[in-house]
C-alpha cells in the first residue's frame, strides 16, 4: 500500500505551538494586511495636513484608533460569515470557517480591538475623528457585510465608502476639520475600490456563484465588469489628478498621470482578452497591481510635498 503523505514527512515543518497558531489566527481575523494600508493612506491624510503634525500623541492615536477598529470590522465581517468563507478557496482557512476560534471569541476580540480604540481616540483625539472612524468600522463590518454584500452587485461601490474614509480620518485627528484636500482622497479610495475588488470577483466568481452571493460577475457576467472595470479605472485616473492641482503639485501629478494611465491600459488589456485562463490570470494580475497602485499614488503625495516644502519643483 502506498504511503500517504502525512505529517511525518521529513519535507514539513512541525505544526506551530498553540500560541504562534492563536496570534495567526488574531491577525487574519483582524484583516491586518488590508488594515495595513487603511492605516498608511491615513498616515498620509495626516502628514499633508497644513499645519504639519504639531500634536504627537493626536497623530498617533489617531493610527492606531483606525487600525483597531478596521481590525474590528474585519473580525466583525468573519463572524457574520463562516459558513461563506467555507464554500470559497480563497477564504476556507479562516480561523472561524475552520472552526479554530468560536463566534463569541470573536465578538470578545471585536469589542477589545474597538473598545480600545474609541478609548484611545476619546483620550487624544476629537469626537469629529471618533465619529468617522465608528462610521467605517460599522459601515464595514455590519451595513456592508450584513446587508449590502448578500443583497446587491453594487455591494462594492457603497461598501467601499467605510474604506475610503482614513485619509480624512488622519487629517481630522490633527486638524480637527473637514477640507477639500482630505475629501478628494475619499473620493479616491471610493472611486478606486470597484476597480480594486472586480478583477478579484472575476477570478473568483465560481465561488461566489457557488456561495450565493451576487457579485457583479455572477449577475451580470464577466464583459459587464469588465466594463464597469474600465469605468472607475479611468475615473480613478481623473480623480487621482485633483490633488495635483489642490496642492500646486507636479511630482505627484506626474506619477499619478503615469499610474493612472497603467492601470487603464491594463483594464482595456482585461477587456479585450477572450474568457478563459488567461483572462482569469490577468484579472489577478490587475488585481495585485491596484493595491502597488494605491500604495503608489499615497507615496507620491508625500513625496511630492516634502520636495514642494524643501523648495525643490
Ligand atoms: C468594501 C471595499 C473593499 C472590498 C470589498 C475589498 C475586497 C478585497 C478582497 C476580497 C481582498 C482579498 C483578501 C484576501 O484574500 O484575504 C482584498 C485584499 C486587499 N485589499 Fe481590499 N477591498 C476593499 C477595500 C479596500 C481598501 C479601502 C483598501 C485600502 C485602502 C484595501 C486594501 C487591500 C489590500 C492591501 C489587500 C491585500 C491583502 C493581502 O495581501 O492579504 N481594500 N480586498
Ligand atoms: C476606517 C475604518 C475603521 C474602516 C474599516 C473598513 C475596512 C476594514 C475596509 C476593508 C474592506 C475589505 C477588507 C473588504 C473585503 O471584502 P469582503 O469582506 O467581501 O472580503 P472577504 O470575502 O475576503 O471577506
Amino acid at each position: 500500500m502506498p504511503k500517504s503523505i502525512g505529517t511525518s514527512s521529513p519535507f514539513l515543518l512541525p505544526s506551530p505551538s498553540a500560541g504562534v497558531q492563536l496570534l495567526r489566527d488574531l491577525w487574519v481575523l483582524a484583516k491586518a494586511r488590508v488594515v495595513s494600508l487603511l492605516v498608511f493612506t491615513a498616515a498620509v491624510g495626516e502628514l499633508l495636513a497644513p499645519s504639519g503634525i504639531q500634536h504627537w500623541p493626536a497623530a498617533v492615536a489617531g493610527l492606531l484608533g483606525i487600525a483597531l477598529a478596521g481590525g474590528a470590522g474585519g473580525v466583525l465581517n468573519q463572524i457574520v460569515e463562516p459558513e461563506l468563507d467555507q464554500h470559497m478557496r480563497r477564504t476556507h482557512r479562516r480561523p472561524l470557517a475552520e472552526g479554530r476560534i468560536g463566534r463569541k471569541g470573536a465578538a470578545v476580540y471585536a469589542a477589545i480591538l474597538l473598545g480600545v480604540s474609541i478609548a484611545v481616540l476619546l483620550l487624544w483625539t476629537n469626537p469629529l475623528t471618533l465619529a468617522l472612524t465608528l462610521l467605517g468600522t460599522v459601515g464595514y463590518g455590519v451595513v456592508y457585510t450584513l446587508y449590502l454584500k448578500p443583497s446587491t452587485p453594487w455591494n462594492i461601490v457603497w461598501g467601499g465608502l467605510a474604506g475610503a474614509l482614513p485619509p480624512l480620518i488622519g487629517w481630522t485627528a490633527v486638524m480637527g476639520s473637514v477640507n477639500l484636500l482630505p475629501l478628494m482622497l475619499v473620493a479616491l479610495i471610493f472611486v478606486w475600490t470597484p476597480a480594486h475588488f472586480w478583477p478579484l470577483a472575476i477570478y473568483c466568481r465560481r465561488d461566489y456563484a457557488k456561495a450565493c452571493i451576487p457579485m457583479l460577475p455572477v449577475t451580470h457576467g464577466i464583459d459587464r465588469t469588465r466594463k464597469e472595470i474600465l469605468v472607475y479605472a479611468v475615473a480613478t485616473w481623473l480623480v487621482s489628478l485633483v490633488p495635483a492641482f489642490l496642492a500646486h503639485d507636479w511630482v505627484y501629478g506626474g506619477i499619478a498621470w503615469i499610474a493612472g494611465a497603467w492601470f487603464v491600459g491594463m483594464a482595456l488589456r482585461l477587456r479585450r482578452l477572450p474568457e478563459g485562463a488567461e483572462m482569469d490570470l490577468y484579472a489577478r494580475k490587475m488585481f495585485a497591481f491596484s493595491i502597488s497602485y494605491l500604495f503608489l499614488l499615497f507615496t507620491a503625495l508625500l513625496v511630492g510635498k516634502a520636495l514642494l516644502s524643501y523648495g525643490i519643483f
